[in-house]
């Protein structure tokens, strides 16, 4: 990895109604892809919107590659970082296409023309983002998740150092999300882009992310490599609610869903398709004691000696025999 693209120091972010948070420490450096996660009001956007240049500092500063951020003119930004909000932006009754070229602007000459690198910058971000059919396409026309993949290709042509992303994966289904934040990583390891993106998406970050910004509920941001923070518990602290379980062992949430029913222990491999089940119906599962159940390689085996070959058929017996 090379040297750090974007710096904070002692910066207070918020408004002037109330500080979110600070003093923020942080540095982001080129080749990394960082995912800022935090739960509902933590100050995510305030962030995105604060390092982008589009909300000014509380107090503090803001380097990129050592110069402070407002002394840079509009064009130099543009050329050192791009942006992209999912729900704010209007673009209008472009086509994708236009909108696409527009992440040229900041590199075209005076007459707006576009030479052969735009146009190859350009035809790299469609192919880079798949989303060479919906060039002639209006952009009011596109679904969220289309416009969302639309915008980012938009940012990835005007080539900057520095990508923000503002909960980028908010419309995409499950394969887009991952390839999205695949892409992102691979963007960041191959051309050495520093790219900051803020999620909802915890498991997805913490599988790709290099680094974790983690803003809790009080403002403060603990940064980190992600299995740091789960192994320190700060992921869990974060977002740990009543009911809401964090497996160390899987990196996922569980629901917590009953501290009263029926006692019931397994003997055999651990099964967490059956723990779920189990969960919802509301046994507690303990290591031993209560009823017991014996997974085995062709179902699920009850004291009494029956065998079940499916969940459904399992959890009606057991209600049978525990719940009366
Ligand atoms: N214009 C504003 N004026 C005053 N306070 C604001 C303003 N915008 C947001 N806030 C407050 O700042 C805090 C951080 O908001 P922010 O939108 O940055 O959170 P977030 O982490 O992005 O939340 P979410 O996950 O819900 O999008 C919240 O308490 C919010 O109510």
């Amino acid at each position: 990895m090379t040297g750090i693209f974007l710096q904070t120091d002692a910066l207070h972010i918020g408004y002037a109604s109330r500080s979110v948070s600070g003093p923020l420490n942080l540095s982001l450096r080129k080749g990394e892809l960082v995912c800022l996660l935090g739960p509902n009001g933590a100050g995510k956007s305030t962030l995105m919107r604060t390092l982008s240049g589009l909300q000014a500092p509380l107090k503090g500063s803001i380097l990129l590659e050592g110069i402070p951020l407002e002394a840079l003119s509009p064009l130099e930004l543009a050329r050192k970082r791009s942006l992209v909000l999912t729900d704010r932006t209007d673009p209008g009754n472009l086509t994708a296409g236009e909108v696409i070229a527009l992440g040229r602007t900041p590199h075209t000459n005076w007459l707006g023309r576009l030479t052969p690198v735009d146009q190859q910058q350009i035809q790299t971000a469609i192919d880079l983002t798949d989303t060479g059919f919906l060039l002639s396409r209006r952009m009011p026309e596109l679904s969220d998740g289309e416009r969302q993949k639309v915008m980012l290709a938009r940012a990835l042509a005007q080539d900057t150092d520095l990508i923000l992303l503002d909960e980028p994966t908010a419309h995409l289904d499950l394969p887009n999300r991952v390839a999205m934040m695949q892409l992102l990583h691979r963007l960041a390891r191959t051309t050495g882009k520093a790219i900051l993106l803020s999620t909802h998406e915890l498991d997805l970050a913490l599988q790709t992310a290099d680094r974790l910004w983690l803003i809790t509920r009080d403002g403060t941001l603990h940064a980190g490599v992600p299995e740091d923070l789960v192994l320190n518990g700060t992921f869990e602290t974060a977002f740990a609610r009543d009911g809401l379980q964090f497996d160390r062992q899987t990196g996922g949430f569980r629901i917590r869903l009953t501290e009263e029913g029926p006692v019931v222990s397994l003997a055999g491999p651990d099964s967490i398709w059956l723990r779920q089940a189990l969960a919802r119906e509301g046994y507690r599962i303990r290591a031993d004691g209560g009823y017991l159940l014996s997974v085995e390689e062709s179902g699920w085996k009850t004291t009494d000696g029956q065998l079940f070959t499916t969940i459904e058929t399992l959890l009606a017996h057991l209600r049978n025999q525990l719940f009366q």
